[in-house]
């Protein structure tokens, strides 16, 4: 059998009533298996190993919370244990589960001592937190009930037995539907999007969430049944009424008990939206991105249980309160000022195995949390105790007085020296928003004017509570003489949270003067950026010129390209002229040959020549010089229409033929290879004319389109290149 090893109990139980630092005590609820784990086949494989106290218990017939930590076996390919503060099985009635996992004592007596106290559900979807939490119903309790209906009819006799009635109680209800703060108790439809702010004395809350003061369980029930038709659900295939959103109940409980103590607390009560895969629900669109908001709530919320649970000092960080809403909202509930009791709630099927693994593991690191709560009571004390806190009480009276002062002295200087920065808007003394978490230097003036008008207000919540301490001080100065003892009673509780105040308001106007510092290295440094900006504008102004030359002399190139393409076209059509005048000479070489075919004709002829009077024209030389030569017989020679009819010598005849034949042998062999090499070379003149044509038509297009391309007035490159250097600056809205 292997397994997890377990390791001894590291705590004590976070029920002793007298510690105020206490770990979160965390049980594990498995639920009986679901009737879709039933119909999927699967096996229960998770149970809980009995402790020698529970089965001591067993005949009680009130649960008892076990001393000791109890375990929970998960059977699969091995087997695992974790060591929780309590174990409820499927048998376990909702009865059982409220007293064991401490609720019961939470709220009879940790409330009552002045804790604040939380109690939250988490788990895998469909694992039973509703279930396990409730809603208060405004009906009578049943078995059934669940924490919620449970907790508050507890409160209410509780109230009756040991405050006679003598406390109030107000009731606030809200959800948080993917990443959104909405109020539950609001019916006209404005509680939405509520944002999350901060006191001066660290306490988180919710801006506008309303709260309605409750006199008993019924009531509570009655406006959760409303604040219930709000909440947002849906059907999965894991859970058929799944809720889609944390919901999170917090009642303020303010009271006097028989012994004149009076003590308030706050009980937060949540029940979380489950962990969920996707895949498994097969949740789509809508259900699909909430489960996914849910899982992103729950991851924050991991990392801060992990980070609060860290045990090796090498390791541990800062908790990521601020990641989402949930874990800022629970942030006094997890490490803070709050009792919180954890319940992890399980799938018994091996079908979920991987998700109930996931659940004990994060709920094993949770019960390592140590919270620190505080008291919030007030006792009564003996008129020499009065008497020093009285003194004490003056004595920060004057120190209130003189921080008022250097207050006062640093607003003014502040405005002075920074007139233009500082918003005119900075009237309102509302708390500071919350939401943003930027830290680090900003570089824009829109932080810069943030930061002034935060300073701005803090000054003037800083002025606010000093007034409120100098009104604190002389209300406890008026009572004395008349109810001495309740008074200082008061100042008791108030001396020590006038000390904090006191501190806090030191911290504050040292953060202030950091702030200045801070402001001024701001200022220096946007200056610095001015001036980066000047050059950088300097620097595209020159670019555009060089840019503006560039482009010219691209312009000159084209122009130069364009009149040595028309020069080629010019010499292409002298090459074609040349080929005209080629064309010419074959054409005399055609009439040289019928030249030639007729001195043929003339050596085959007899006496007598019939000649065609044109061809007489064209080939006339030869003509001529047979006549010539041949002068007897011109008067024999008759014309008639186109034709001469010659007489010819045969002797001569055979001498002019022989002479012209080599004659035309001559000039034909000359023609012949004249024409060819002409032609020749005139070919490979017009082809590299073609090619040298073709080049400067692509040269021209590209040197056209690098022109264009460095028109400064209309240039991407250089637009961004100057949106890139003046941007950061211009964003800074005062350079222009
Ligand atoms: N211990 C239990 N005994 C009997 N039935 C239970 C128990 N726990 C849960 N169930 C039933 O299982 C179903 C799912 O429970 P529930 O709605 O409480 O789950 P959930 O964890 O709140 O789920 P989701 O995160 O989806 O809202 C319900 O029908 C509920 O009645």
């Amino acid at each position: 059998m292997t397994g997890q090893p377990i390791k001894p109990s590291q705590k004590a139980s976070s029920s002793s009533s007298s510690s105020s630092s206490s770990n979160v005590r965390v049980v594990a609820r498995i639920r009986p298996l679901a009737q879709y784990e039933i119909e999927n086949g699967s096996k229960p494989i998770v149970k809980s190993l009995p402790s020698v106290d529970s089965l001591s218990n067993k005949e009680n017939s009130i649960p008892q919370i076990s001393s000791e930590p109890e375990v929970l076996e998960v059977q699969s390919s091995e087997k695992r244990w974790f060591e929780l503060d309590a174990v409820l099985d499927g048998n376990s009635s909702q009865r059982e589960v409220y007293y064991k996992s401490g609720a019961q004592q939470a709220v009879t007596q940790d409330i009552f001592k002045g804790f604040n106290c939380t109690i939250l559900a988490y788990g895998q979807t469909g694992a039973g937190k509703t279930f396990t939490m409730g809603t208060a119903s405004g009906k009578d309790s049943s078995d059934t009930d669940g924490i919620i209906p449970r907790a508050c009819a507890d409160l209410f006799e509780q109230i009756d037995t040991r405050c006679d009635g003598n406390a109030q109680v107000e009731l606030s209800y809200l959800e948080i539907y993917n990443e959104e703060i909405r109020d539950l108790m609001c019916t006209d439809g404005s509680g939405g999007d509520l944002k999350i702010r901060e006191t001066l004395n660290g306490e988180v809350y919710v801006s506008g969430l309303s709260s309605r003061p409750v006199q008993s369980p019924k009531e509570i029930g009655h406006y959760m049944e409303e604040a219930s038709h709000r909440r947002v659900v849906a059907s999965t295939k894991m859970n058929a009424v799944s809720s889609r959103s944390h919901a999170i109940c917090v009642l303020r409980i303010q009271g006097v008990l028989e012994d004149s103590t009076k003590f308030s607390a706050k009980l937060t009560l949540v029940d979380l939206a489950g962990s969920e895969r996707i895949k498994k629900t097969q949740a789509s669109g809508k259900r699909a991105a909430e489960g996914i908001n849910i899982n992103k709530g729950l991851f924050v919320l991991g990392q801060v249980v992990s980070a609060l649970s860290e045990q090796r000092p090498k390791y541990k960080r800062k908790p990521p309160y601020r990641d989402s809403k949930l874990t800022r909202l629970l942030q006094d509930s997890l490490g803070g000022n709050s009792r919180t009791i954890m319940v992890a709630c399980v799938s018994p099927a091996d079908f979920n195995i991987d998700e109930t693994i996931n659940t004990l593991r994060y709920a094993t690191s949770a019960r390592n949390i140590k919270n620190s709560a505080t008291r919030n009571v007030i006792k009564a004390l003996s008129p020499e105790e009065a008497a020093k806190l009285q003194r004490e009480n003056q004595l920060l009276l004057a120190q209130v007085k003189e921080l008022q002062e250097t207050i006062r002295k640093m607003a003014l200087a502040s405005s002075e020296a920074t007139p233009s920065l500082v918003s005119t808007d900075t009237d309102s003394l509302g708390s500071q928003e919350d939401d943003d978490d930027s830290t680090g230097v900003s570089m824009s003036s829109d932080h810069l004017r943030e930061d002034r008008s935060k300073q701005k207000k803090r000054i003037k919540e800083l002025e606010r509570e000093v007034r409120h301490l100098q009104r604190a001080n002389s209300n406890a100065k008026s009572g004395v003489s008349s109810q001495i003892t309740e008074t200082m009673a008061q100042e008791a509780i108030e001396l020590p949270v006038l000390h904090k105040k006191v501190a806090q308001l030191e911290e504050e106007l040292a953060s202030k003067k950091e702030l200045e510092a801070e402001n001024e290295a701001l200022r220096q440094e946007m200056d610095d950026l001015k001036a980066d900006a000047d050059s950088a504008r300097l620097a595209a102004n020159k670019m555009a010129k060089i840019m503006e030359q560039l482009q010219e002399l691209k312009g000159d190139e084209v122009d130069k390209k364009k009149m040595e393409h028309d020069h080629i076209k010019v010499e292409e059509a002298w090459v074609s002229f040349v080929f005209q005048v080629l064309e010419t000479n074959k054409e005399q070489m055609k009439r040289l040959r019928d030249d030639f075919t007729l001195v043929a004709r003339v050596v085959e002829s007899p006496d007598v020549m019939v000649i065609d009077k044109s061809s007489d024209g064209s080939s006339g030389g030869f003509w001529k010089r047979m006549r010539a030569k041949d002068k007897k017989k011109d008067s024999e020679d008759e014309a008639s229409g186109d034709e001469i009819h010659m007489k010819v010598d045969p002797a001569i005849r055979q001498k002019l033929v022989t002479e012209h034949l080599q004659f035309f042998e001559e000039r034909m062999i000359e023609m012949e290879s004249h024409v060819h090499s002409e032609t020749v070379s005139l070919g490979s003149i017009r082809d590299s004319l073609r090619m040298q044509r073709d080049k400067l038509e692509i040269e021209i297009g590209e040197s056209e389109f690098e022109r264009d391309v460095l028109n400064p007035k209309d240039n991407d490159l250089l637009n961004q290149l100057t949106t890139l250097l003046i941007g950061p600056v211009k964003n800074l809205g005062e350079y222009d």
